[in-house]
């Protein structure tokens, strides 16, 4: 950390390549809006051989992209150290990882959800001992989904701090 009181701050996420590679690989898996916001085609338009009629109502799939086999090897692991070794980034360039969208309606509150996303991760990490309720281990959460327009646990998480670190 860069302060004395080593509390994280905005300017050591770039520091913190697997805290970034976390939230990476958790918007990889659950993107909190799995189908983006819904768009509209406003003229008839043809991409890649498939046919877009004007008026067509566009949901973009960012839940099954972030689990395509043909793009990410063992998809359904969760393994943030993938993002170690390529530069893929969720800020609308690389469309394998759209999880904020891109393009002009891309969602405008992408860098604040960064920043804060990092921060309180880090935080939570950094200061606290964590347990499951029930001393459940942490390969036996149920991680299943209820989809909507956005994505929520199926059963809440409660997680437990034990102790200031
Ligand atoms: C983890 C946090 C967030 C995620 C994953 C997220 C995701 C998204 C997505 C997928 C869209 C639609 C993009 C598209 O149409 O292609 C969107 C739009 C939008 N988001 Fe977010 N968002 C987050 C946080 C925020 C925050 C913190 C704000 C405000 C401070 C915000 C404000 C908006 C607004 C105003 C739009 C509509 C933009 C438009 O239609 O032009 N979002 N967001």
């Amino acid at each position: 950390m860069e302060n004395k009181k080593n509390i994280i701050q905005e300017l050591d996420i770039s520091q913190l390549p697997y805290l970034q590679a976390v939230i990476k690989e958790t918007f990889r898996l659950h993107p909190p809006a799995p189908f983006l916001v819904p768009h509209q085609a406003i003229r008839d338009v043809e991409i890649q051989g498939f046919m877009v009629p004007k008026n067509a109502q566009i949901l973009c799939n960012v839940w099954a992209m972030g689990r395509d086999p043909k793009v990410w090897s063992f998809p359904e692991t969760f393994m943030p150290e993938r993002f170690l070794e390529v530069k893929i980034d969720y800020k609308g360039q690389d469309f394998e990882l759209i999880p904020f969208g891109a393009g002009r309606r891309m969602c405008p509150g992408l860098n604040i959800s960064h920043r804060m996303l990092h921060i309180m991760l880090g935080t939570l990490i950094q200061n606290f001992e964590w347990k499951l309720e029930g001393n459940m281990r942490a390969q036996d959460i149920d991680m299943g989904e209820k989809f909507g327009l956005t994505l929520q646990r199926n059963i809440p998480l409660k997680a437990i701090p034990l102790r200031l670190k």
